[in-house]
C-alpha cells in the first residue's frame, strides 16, 4: 500500500506539473500581442489547444491510476485515465494509457490466457489516497504473494456496480470486461453492431469505443469528428460527462432531431404519424412531391408575358420541353433549375426575334446574331419573364418545401395524409407561426435539402470575388514590402543571398490565402454547423429506435460507412424503428457488417431481471434475457394504490444516497404532478424524477417505480423493469387492498407476486 501510495502521489505531482505548464503556456499565449489578423487567429488557435490538454488533465484527476500490470520479464506498468510521461530526457513512460497497447492485458488476461502476465493489480482510490488492492495471480506457478489476492474476481467489478447512482453515467475504464474490451478495441473500418439486453454494457462500450477510436485514430478523426447519436436530450445529457472524463473533446453528441443545421425539432408528432414520417417510402414520395414542384401551363391556357415589344406567350410545348431537358440532367431540383430557366429564355427570344424580325415576304429573319443576343439580355432581365419561370419552377429550400407539402401530403393514401398533416397558421419564409418542427421532420428536411439541392453559385461567385480583392490587397502589400527595402539590405544581399524577404517566398495568391479567417472551431463544432460534414466514425446508440429516413440521413454523413450500432430489437419503443439490422443495414452495406453480442447484465440484480423476464414471456414465450452479475436479495413488489397516494411512496423510497424514478405513461404525469417536477427540462440529477418509459430508455436509477404497466407495450414495459439497479417496485392504479406478504425493508407490507 506504502508503495502504490508513493506511486499515485507521483503521478499526481507530475500531473500537477503538466497543468502548470499547459495553464502557463495558455497565459502566454493569451497575453500575446496579435495586431494582425494571421496572428490572432494563431493565439485563438493556440489558445484552444492548451485548454483542450487542460480539460483533459483536468479531467484525469480522480482517478488518475487505477491499476498495475506485473509481466514476467519484470516489467511493470501502471494503467491510468490518461499517459503520462517522467520529466527526464527519454521522457520515459511513467503512466500508461488505458488504450495503449500496453494496457490491453490488464482487460484481457486471464489465467488460463495471462498474456505474459504474472500479476494484475486494481487500485482503488479517493481523490489521491490509496484506500485498496486487489490482486489476481495470473501465473499460478508464482508463489509470490502480497497478501491484496481478492478472493472474489469480481470485488472490484461488483463495488462499482452497487455503488450509488449520481444521475451521470461514470466511465468504467477501470473494470472494462473482456468481452467489452474486443468491441471496443475493434477495427474502424466498416459497420459493427452491438446487441445485447438491457444492462449489457451497450452505452458503456459505445462511449469507450469512440474514446479509443479517437485515441488509436487521432490523425482522422481529430480532423472528421466523431459523432455520438443518441435517443432523446436527456439521454445525452446522461452520458454527456463521461467522454471529458475520458479526455475526448473531438466529439458531437446529438439526436437525430438535431442533426440539420438551423432547425430546432421543439414539436411532437403522435407516434402514428412519427411512424408514417419515418418510412422509407418517403423518399420516393418527397421525390415525387418535388416533381409535382415543376409545373407546365395548361395546354389551352398559356401564360401571357407583358413585354416591351409585345406578348410573349410561354405555353404547353415550351414548358414541357425544357422541364424535359431539365430533368434531363438529373441534377436536385434547384441546381437543374438553371437549365430550366435558360430554355424557356431561349424560346421566348426566338418568339420575340420571329415576330420582330420577320420578313412580310417570307425571306430570312431580318435580326442577325447581335441583334437576337440583344433581345434575349432584354428577356432574361425582365420580372415577369421571371415571375412566370418561377411559377413553374420555384426555387425551394427544404423548410419551404417540406412545410407546404405537409401541409397538403400527395402521394399518400389518404388516412395517412391526415396523420402527418399540419394546419400552419402561417410559413414566414424562414419559419412556422404555430406549428414547430418535430424530430422526425429532420430526416425529412434532410432528404429534401438532397433532393433540392443548394444552388450556390451565387454565393460562389460572390467569394471570388472576395478572393480577388484579397489578392489584389496582398499583391499591393508586397509591392509595399519590395519597394521598402533599404538600401543595406539590398548592398550586403545580392541576388543569392539567402536571407530571405516576405516577396521572396510567398506570391500574392498564397499571401490572401493566410489573410482570409482561418477557420479555427474544433471540427465537432464545424461538424454541427454543416448539413453535409463527413463524419470520421458515427456511435448510435439505441440504434433500434431509428426509422428508416433517419437511417438515410445518419448514412449520407458517413459515406465511409464506419459505424458502429448499438441497440436491443427487445426494447424497440418507436413505431418508425426497425427490428432487423439486416433490413436496416442491407440497403448500404449488403451484408457487409460485424455483429458482436454482449451476453452479462451489468445493471439489473437477478431477481429484477427474473421478474421482467417473467413478463416478457407473457407475449414472447422464446425470450432469453441477458444474465445477471448479480442478485440483491430483494424481490420486486407490486401494489395497489390511488395515484395520488405516488408521490408519497416514492418519497418514503428514495434511498439516502443515489436516484429513484416513476415510471408512468405519459398520460398520467398530470395525476402524479405531486412528485414536484415542474415543466422545466427534464433534470436527472434530482433524487426523484417522473418520467415515461420513452425518456427511460438507456438510463438508470437505484430504485425505480414503474406505475400502471398494464398501459405500456410490451417493449416499453420491458425497459421500464430493467431501469434499476437496486430495488423495482410495481404500482397498478386502484383503491388499494390488503397487502399480504413479504416486508421491505421501509417497513412497508408488500404483497408477493403472483407465482412468486
Ligand atoms: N465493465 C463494467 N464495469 C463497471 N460498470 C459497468 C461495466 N459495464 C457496464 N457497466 C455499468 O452497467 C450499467 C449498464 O450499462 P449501459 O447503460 O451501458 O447498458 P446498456 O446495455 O446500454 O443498457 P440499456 O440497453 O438498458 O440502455 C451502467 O451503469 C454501466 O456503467
Amino acid at each position: 500500500m506504502r508503495q502504490e501510495q508513493q506511486f499515485v502521489s507521483l503521478a499526481h505531482e507530475r500531473l500537477d506539473q503538466l497543468r502548470a505548464e499547459a495553464e502557463a503556456a495558455m497565459l502566454f499565449t493569451i497575453a500575446q500581442v496579435s495586431t494582425g489578423l494571421q496572428a490572432r487567429v494563431e493565439r485563438d488557435v493556440g489558445v484552444a489547444e492548451h485548454s483542450a490538454s487542460l480539460a483533459a488533465l483536468n479531467a484525469a484527476d480522480s482517478g488518475l491510476c487505477f491499476g498495475r500490470i506485473d509481466r514476467r520479464d519484470g516489467v511493470t506498468h501502471h494503467i491510468g485515465r490518461t499517459g503520462i510521461r517522467r520529466d527526464d530526457l527519454e521522457r520515459t513512460p511513467l503512466l500508461i494509457d488505458w488504450r495503449a497497447p500496453a494496457a490491453r492485458p490488464f482487460y484481457l488476461a486471464t489465467g488460463y490466457e495471462p498474456m505474459g502476465l504474472r500479476r494484475r493489480r486494481h487500485i482503488t482510490t479517493q481523490g489521491r489516497t490509496v484506500t485498496a488492492l486487489h490482486d489476481e495471480i495470473m501465473d499460478l506457478a508464482d508463489t509470490n504473494r502480497t497478501g491484496y489476492e481478492s478472493h472474489d474476481a469480481d470485488e472490484v467489478l461488483l463495488a462499482a456496480l452497487n455503488s450509488a447512482r449520481t444521475g451521470r453515467m461514470g466511465d468504467i475504464v477501470s473494470t472494462i470486461q473482456a468481452e467489452q474490451d474486443r468491441i471496443i478495441r475493434a477495427p474502424r473500418r466498416g459497420v459493427l453492431v452491438v446487441e445485447g439486453g438491457p444492462g449489457t454494457g451497450k452505452t458503456a462500450v459505445a462511449l469507450h469505443r469512440a474514446a479509443y477510436l479517437l485515441y488509436a485514430n487521432r490523425e482522422q478523426l481529430a480532423k472528421r469528428a466523431v459523432l455520438i447519436v443518441g435517443p432523446n436530450p436527456a439521454f445525452l445529457g446522461y452520458i454527456g460527462e463521461v467522454l471529458p472524463s475520458l479526455g475526448e473533446t473531438g466529439v458531437l453528441l446529438a439526436t437525430v432531431g438535431e442533426l440539420f443545421p438551423g432547425v430546432t425539432a421543439t414539436g411532437t408528432d403522435s407516434p402514428a404519424a412519427a411512424a408514417v414520417k419515418g418510412r422509407a417510402d418517403m423518399a420516393g414520395v418527397l421525390a415525387e412531391a418535388v416533381r409535382d414542384r415543376q409545373e407546365v401551363p395548361e395546354k389551352d391556357a398559356p401564360i401571357v408575358i407583358r413585354h416591351d415589344d409585345g406578348e410573349l406567350l410561354l405555353d404547353w410545348d415550351m414548358a414541357v420541353e425544357a422541364r424535359h431537358k431539365a430533368r434531363e440532367t438529373g441534377l436536385p431540383h434547384n441546381l437543374a433549375r438553371p437549365h430550366f430557366v435558360f430554355r424557356i429564355i431561349d424560346d421566348l427570344t426566338t418568339q420575340l426575334a420571329d415576330r420582330i424580325g420577320a420578313d412580310p415576304y417570307g425571306g430570312p429573319n431580318f435580326l442577325g446574331p447581335d441583334d437576337i443576343a440583344q433581345l434575349g439580355k432584354g428577356i432574361a432581365a425582365s420580372a415577369e419573364v421571371h415571375a412566370a419561370i418561377a411559377s413553374l419552377w420555384p426555387p425551394l429550400t427544404p423548410q419551404g418545401f417540406l412545410a407546404g407539402y405537409l401541409e397538403d401530403p400527395t402521394h399518400l393514401p389518404e388516412h395517412e395524409a391526415e396523420l402527418i398533416r399540419r394546419t400552419a397558421t402561417a410559413w414566414t419564409g424562414t419559419a412556422w407561426t404555430g406549428t414547430a418542427w418535430t424530430a422526425a421532420d429532420v430526416p425529412l428536411l434532410d432528404e429534401a435539402a438532397e433532393l433540392l439541392g443548394e444552388d450556390d453559385s451565387a454565393a460562389l461567385a460572390a467569394a471570388e470575388a472576395e478572393q480577388a480583392r484579397q489578392i489584389a490587397y496582398a499583391q499591393g502589400v508586397l509591392d509595399v514590402s519590395y519597394a521598402s527595402r533599404t538600401y543595406e539590405f539590398e548592398d550586403k544581399h545580392d541576388d543569392d543571398s539567402e536571407v530571405l524577404a516576405a516577396h521572396d517566398i510567398i506570391d500574392a495568391e498564397r499571401m490572401a490565402e493566410r489573410q482570409e479567417e482561418a477557420d479555427h472551431r474544433s471540427a465537432a463544432e464545424r461538424a454541427a454547423a454543416d448539413r453535409t460534414w463527413a463524419f470520421g466514425h458515427i456511435v448510435v446508440d439505441e440504434a433500434q429506435e431509428l426509422s428508416a429516413m433517419a437511417w438515410r440521413l445518419l448514412m449520407r454523413r458517413s459515406p465511409t460507412r464506419s459505424m458502429t450500432l448499438v441497440g436491443d430489437p427487445a426494447q424497440t419503443g418507436d413505431l418508425a424503428g426497425c427490428d432487423s439490422w439486416q433490413e436496416i443495414l442491407a440497403p448500404y452495406v449488403g451484408d457487409r457488417w460485424e455483429l458482436a453480442r454482449l451476453g452479462v447484465n451489468y445493471r439489473t440484480p437477478a431477481e429484477i431481471m427474473e421478474y421482467a423476464s417473467r413478463r416478457r414471456r407473457i407475449t414472447d414465450p422464446a425470450f432469453e434475457p441477458p444474465r445477471s452479475i448479480r442478485s440483491t436479495g430483494v424481490r420486486p413488489w407490486e401494489l395497489t394504490m390511488p395515484l395520488g397516494e405516488v408521490a408519497r411512496l416514492a418519497a418514503a423510497e428514495t434511498p439516502d444516497e443515489g436516484r429513484l424514478a416513476v415510471i408512468a405513461p405519459r398520460e398520467l404525469h398530470a395525476e402524479l404532478a405531486g412528485l414536484g417536477q415542474g415543466d422545466g427540462p427534464l433534470d436527472l440529477s434530482r433524487p426523484v424524477v417522473l418520467i415515461d418509459p420513452r425518456q427511460a430508455k438507456g438510463l438508470e436509477f437505484d430504485t425505480v417505480l414503474v406505475v400502471d404497466p398494464g398501459r405500456m407495450s410490451a417493449n416499453d414495459l420491458y425497459v421500464a423493469l430493467t431501469r434499476a439497479t437496486q430495488r423495482l417496485g410495481v404500482v397498478h392504479p386502484g383503491r388499494g387492498r390488503p397487502a399480504a406478504g413479504s416486508s421491505s425493508s421501509t417497513g412497508r407490507v408488500r404483497p408477493s407476486l403472483p407465482g412468486d
